[in-house]
């Protein structure tokens, strides 16, 4: 389905490298297919594309327009100006795939002027070992056959799922930084670990498993974490103390906190950048 398809990223930096990794792992698409393009970093451009084979193209309109798939790749503040320089490029048989946190499919298309297919995306960076999870939504413009496209490409660097656009924001503070809410836990997890008088790699080894088997534990048995929580909570026992003051310094109102400011922060992320040229 894509061995002849051209790919060209717009913005090269740490989820552009991710998806890469992962279409290159699984082998979905020739890498001479992909080309990668950023405001002026050469260096980054010349580091992905010897480390992947992918293309750097000094000739920026002609990799965009020559593209079957553009993929925005940028920060929300830098939207409306990636959008304006490519513009005059790009033309509406081109699928559009945004994975900018907060910016709507209909600005997108506003400021691109023409009614091509635009889906949105949100992967994580777990991508980089086709491990993402990443949920997608059409805009106004895409079918059915452009989403089943995006979500065959995206299938190479993980899970999909479909949702409506407005949960999108939801899904950047949930999968998208989730990654992040993890590391964090594991950094104090390993402190904890060493205060306790293990060596730095053997906690690590040892926290690593215990993630993974957790994930596993939810992923195969399906039950619910609740009650697999309460499997290892033994009446008096170690975890009961530890819960305990996990609930004294209110832990899970911090996780949904942290959750809940992290969509919010992706909604105005949106607003703010897509008011510029209104
Ligand atoms: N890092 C992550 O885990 C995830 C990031 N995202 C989203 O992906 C987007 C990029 O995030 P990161 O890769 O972390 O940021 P980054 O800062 O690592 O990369 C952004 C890239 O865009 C380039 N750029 C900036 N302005 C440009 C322009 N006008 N034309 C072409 N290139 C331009 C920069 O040179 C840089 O290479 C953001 O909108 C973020 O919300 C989505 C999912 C996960
Ligand atoms: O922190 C951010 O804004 C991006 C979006 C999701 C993960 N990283």
């Amino acid at each position: 389905m894509f061995e002849d398809k051209k790919i060209c990223f717009i913005g090269a930096g740490s989820v552009t490298e991710a998806m890469i990794a992962g279409l290159a792992q699984k082998k979905l698409i020739p890498l001479e297919n992909i080309t990668i393009l950023n405001r002026e970093n050469q260096q980054r451009l010349f580091q992905l594309t010897k480390k992947y084979g992918v293309i750097s193209s000094a000739n920026k309109q002609q990799s965009i327009s020559e593209a079957d798939i553009l993929i925005l790749a940028v920060k929300p503040k830098d939207i409306a100006e990636s959008l304006l320089n490519i513009r005059e490029a790009t033309h509406q048989k081109q699928l559009v795939l945004s994975v900018v946190a907060g910016v709507t499919t209909d600005y997108i298309s506003d400021l691109l002027q023409h009614h091509g297919p635009v889906i949105r995306a949100m992967p994580n960076t777990s991508a980089m070992i086709g491990m993402s999870a990443t949920a997608v939504a059409k805009g106004t413009y895409a079918k059915e056959e452009d989403l089943k496209i995006v979500i065959s490409v995206l299938e190479s660097i993980g899970t999909v799922s479909i949702v409506d656009e407005e949960l999108l924001d939801a899904v950047t503070g949930l999968s998208g930084s989730g990654p992040a809410y993890f590391y964090y836990m594991i950094e104090a997890m390993e402190q904890a670990a060493v205060e306790l008088g293990f060596e730095h790699h053997k906690a690590r080894e040892l926290l690593i498993q215990t993630l993974i088997g957790a994930g596993h534990m939810l992923l195969e048995t399906k039950i619910d974490p609740t009650i697999l929580r309460e499997k290892v909570t033994s009446p008096g026992g170690t975890t009961m103390a530890g819960l305990k003051i996990l609930e004294e310094y209110h832990f899970q109102e911090a996780i949904k906190s942290a959750i809940k400011q992290a969509t919010k922060r992706s909604k105005e992320l949106g607003a703010i950048y897509s008011e510029f040229y209104k």
